[in-house]
């Protein structure tokens, strides 16, 4: 599995943490950054992971903040994007089963390397259900993102 992984300042530490297991256990990253601890906007950086997913170039991506939430906020306004924060396994891995989530966020000022890599564990192992059920589902998520940008462009007078 391809990974996009980005994190801001506050994630960076365990980024770094995280990069060597990713790959040991068979993930290849796309590291959208950040590269050193100063300061940097999550917005920045979730912009540059979420292409990568959107594009195709990466099956996934991981997002990670002081919290993981600015990044999850960040990543959601980007359509086709399904980000979640998941701080415990099963979240993890019902995200994607349910959900279909396609961004991990984690908090790095939250959980410790340790418990992470369960986590990202369970994300990069766990599949899409083929129940039509959580399939049809998704379809109103995107439905929601539809007629949301419709109402945007007419609210704004977009030609
Ligand atoms: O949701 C926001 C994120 O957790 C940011 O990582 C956080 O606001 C950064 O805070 P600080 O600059 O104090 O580490």
């Amino acid at each position: 599995m391809i990974i996009a992984l980005g994190t801001d300042h506050s994630g960076f530490a365990l980024k770094s943490e995280l990069t060597e297991y990713m790959e040991s256990i068979g993930i290849r990253i796309i590291d959208h950054g950040a590269y050193t601890p100063e300061r940097i906007d999550f917005p920045d950086i979730a912009r540059l992971v979420c292409e990568s997913v959107r594009k195709g170039e990466a099956d996934r991506g991981m997002m990670l903040c002081g919290s993981g939430l600015g990044a999850c906020i960040a990543a959601n306004k980007i359509p086709g994007i399904r980000a979640a924060v998941c701080h415990d396994v099963y979240s993890a891995h019902q995200g994607v089963e349910h959900d279909d989530v396609n961004v991990l966020c984690l908090g790095g000022k939250i959980i410790g390397p340790w418990h992470a890599k369960d986590i990202i564990s369970a994300f990069v192992n766990a599949k899409f259900s083929t129940d039509t059920y959580f399939r049809q589902r998704l379809q109103k998520l995107d439905q929601l993102e539809l007629d949301y940008a419709r109402e945007w462009v007419r609210r704004n007078d977009v030609p």
